[in-house]
């Protein structure tokens, strides 16, 4: 289906709620620095995540859970200086947020403060509801994220497929109405199934981003580097590639090398 796209300026909270009413499909995509996020700003994605999966894909970690706020400050305000028009969300990061509701506040604002990004997104439902109040009583916009979240990765042992049992689905759908009800401008499903997720979109006025959770929700959002083939051992079925890009550098890297021993770079031209 084509949909006539209205044009943003800036994308706000407001559009993508407005996108979900007008049947638009929102995109988003992370980014972690200047330089990518120019190109996915450009490529007018609507929504740049600057995701804790940076722990990972930058920083070489296992999981999500070493990566520091002041980590993330420096991530997300690099990705602030590029982004024109998108929307620029920042995962509060693991220990940042759990341990009550005035240091999920504590941790907000300076994020909002300190990288100039304009939503944060935090991982659960129930359990950080007081959390969750607390930052959007303060006029910080937040996003939800439920289904496989990374950061609880050590309570699950694994990053299979959530909610296929009734009992965590049901919990699934109240935590997603719960988080609409305190004022989540939208929400992140992860790795769940796609008739849940669609139940889920269908069941709340929040925009529904889905990653794994199939094509009934409301937008989508991939690791930039995973769609564009730089993690190229990361092949969840979720996963579209779109380049071949760790080939690509590995060529042209390796051609430089060759050039170098070679002494064919630098030539005439390339010198003073
Ligand atoms: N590069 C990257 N991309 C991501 O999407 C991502 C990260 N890193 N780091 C943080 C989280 C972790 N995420 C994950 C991690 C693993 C799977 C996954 O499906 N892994 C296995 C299957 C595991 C299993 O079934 O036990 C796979 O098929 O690759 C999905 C999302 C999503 N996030
Ligand atoms: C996978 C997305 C939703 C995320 O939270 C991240 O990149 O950190
Ligand atoms: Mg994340």
């Amino acid at each position: 289906m084509s949909v006539a796209k209205k044009e943003y300026k800036r994308v706000t909270v407001k559009s993508l709620i407005e996108m979900k009413q007008n049947g638009e499909k929102i995109s988003m995509l992370t980014s972690y620095d200047y330089s990518m996020a120019k190109i996915v700003d450009a490529a007018k994605v609507d929504v740049i995540l600057v995701g804790d999966s940076a722990s990972n894909v930058i920083a070489g970690h296992e999981t999500t859970l070493p990566i520091t706020l002041d980590q993330m400050i420096y991530h997300a305000s690099s990705v602030v200086r590029a982004a024109k028009r998108a929307l620029v969300v920042v995962d509060i990061p693991f220990g940042s947020y759990q341990s009550d509701s005035k240091e999920a506040l504590r941790s907000a604002i300076r994020i909002m403060k300190e990288s100039g990004g304009h939503a944060v997104k935090v991982e659960g439902g129930e359990e950080i509801k007081d959390s969750v109040k607390r930052i959007i009583d303060a006029g910080i916009p937040v996003m939800g994220h439920l289904g496989l979240t990374p950061q609880s990765i050590y309570k699950f042992g694994t990053y299979t497929v959530r909610a296929k049992e009734e009992a965590e689905a049901k919990q699934l759908k109240s935590d997603a109405k719960m988080l609409e009800k305190l004022g989540c401008f939208g929400l992140v499903l992860e790795k769940i199934p796609a008739e849940l997720a669609k139940q889920v979109a269908e069941s709340v006025s929040i925009p529904v981003i889905g990653i794994g959770a199939g094509n009934g929700v409301d937008g989508q959002v991939l690791v930039v580097h995973d769609l564009l083939g730089m993690t190229h051992e990361f092949n969840p079925r979720f996963l579209r590639r779109y380049m071949n890009l760790y080939e690509e550098m590995s060529s042209a890297i390796s051609q430089y090398v060759d050039d170098v021993k070679s002494r064919d770079f630098p030539n005439e031209e390339e010198q003073y």
